[in-house]
């Protein structure tokens, strides 16, 4: 260790060691296993930028000015310039505008530092060279971590995002070091190859926070992947509502909280003549007039309520806090609204209609299989007396 102490070369291969080990991991998850491989991708690079910026920086005094001094700045800056970039990439959604305003963000930042180090002279006085580089590093790093803070927090309780996000925000403290240093101590340049005391911790740390970044992105892409197959065995594939499953653990969990005094109400819908749409217009009109009925019914409910697809053409909807004549209202709504929201496949249209049956659930219910029964008749009872109805049960 003592050894390791006195000799900051050694500790840079070894940081160099870590960050290229950790890109050509990323790389073989990207490529091979192709898992998040946008991320990964960009984790690649980020990795492979600070170890190129490591191996330049080690240069100094042996080749141009440019290439040790610059170059080694500015592919530093690149590295937290593209993990900042590739953070919307943690999300499932292909946000694209995102992705363009993180990179965009990234550049902002990137090139009028690079800029800037470029037109100060590289000689003597090399504090401005240092403030530029770690406070620019230090605002991607905060963009990255609250970017990803964020994107974690919509999807997880707070306590599990923020310890998720946490090395983030410790990676920029850790830039802050230099910066604050800079500052206390003008004349000091940042050096990585001097060996004094400053340094050579910094270079420690550096590398413990090699492992640790990889660690934490790894750990994030884990999540976004685990997120992932939660939100795929939930899902319908289809239409993207709960599946039969989800919303049957819904509703046990909202007929729960029936016996706390928390009414709800389910109402069961089934599209009218779809046998009929299919037959004279084609299976995947008939997937396409799904995915319209979806988006028409979605808009008539409360984002506490949950639509789902029971199976086929037969849906339903939780409301939670509602008693029958709020659930028949918002049964109404949806019947109204799909009425008049004619389906065009091909230059031709189809009426789309369907049958709702409301139910609320009472005291005496044992289970919410018996309201999901009550709805279902409600619904048979709509389709009995001519469909494109709402009845109550
Ligand atoms: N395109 C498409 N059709 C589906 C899907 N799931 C179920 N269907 C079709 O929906 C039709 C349902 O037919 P039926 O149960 O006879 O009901 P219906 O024709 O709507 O008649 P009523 O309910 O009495 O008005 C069948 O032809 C199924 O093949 C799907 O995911 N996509």
């Amino acid at each position: 260790m003592n050894g390791l102490n006195s000799d900051p070369l050694t500790l840079l291969a070894a940081a160099m060691l870590v960050y290229f080990v950790g890109g050509l991991a990323w790389l073989l998850l990207a490529l091979v296993a192709r898992v998040a491989p946008r991320i990964s991708l960009g984790l690649a690079l980020a990795n492979g930028l600070l170890t190129a910026a490591l191996a330049t920086h080690s240069l100094r005094g042996q080749a141009s000015a440019w290439l040790a001094f610059w170059g080694s700045d500015v592919l530093a800056m690149a590295t937290l310039a593209t993990l900042r970039a590739v953070m919307p990439a943690l999300s499932e959604e292909s946000a694209s505008g995102k992705a363009t305003i993180a990179w965009r963000s990234a550049l902002i930042l990137l090139l009028p530092a690079a800029a800037a180090i470029a037109w100060l002279p590289y000689e003597g006085d090399l504090r401005w060279h240092t403030r530029i580089i770690f406070g620019v590093t230090l605002v991607l790093t905060l963009l990255a971590a609250g970017d990803a803070w964020r994107q974690l927090r919509a999807r997880l309780a707070p306590h599990l995002a923020a310890q998720l996000t946490a090395p983030l925000f410790v990676i920029a403290l850790f830039l802050l070091l230099p910066l604050i240093n800079s500052f206390i101590r003008p004349s000091a340049t940042f050096d990585l190859l001097a060996a004094n005391k400053f340094q050579v911790g910094w270079l420690w740390s550096m590398l413990a926070l090699g492992l640790l970044i990889n660690a934490t992105m790894a750990l994030l892409v884990l999540a976004r992947v685990i997120l992932q197959i939660q939100r795929l065995t939930r899902r319908d594939p289809l239409t993207d509502v709960l599946n039969r499953r989800a919303l049957s653990e819904a509703i046990d969990d909202e007929h729960a909280r029936l016996q706390r005094g928390k009414p709800y109400a389910l109402v069961m819908i089934d599209m009218d003549h779809f046998k009929q749409l299919n037959d004279s217009m084609g299976h995947a009109a008939g997937d396409a007039a799904l995915l319209q009925a979806v988006q028409v019914l979605s808009v008539c409910v409360r984002d506490v309520d949950r639509l789902g697809r029971l199976g086929g053409e037969e849906f339903c909807v939780l409301l939670p806090l509602t008693d029958l004549a709020g659930a028949a209202l918002v049964a109404e709504r949806m019947r109204h609204n799909l009425e008049a929201s004619s389906f065009a496949w091909q230059g031709k249209t189809w009426p789309l209609t369907a049958s709702f049956g409301v139910a609320e659930a009472q005291a005496e219910d044992v289970s919410a299989d018996a309201v999901l029964q009550r709805a279902d008749k409600g619904m048979y009872r709509a389709k009995a007396q001519g469909r494109n109805l709402v009845q109550e049960a």
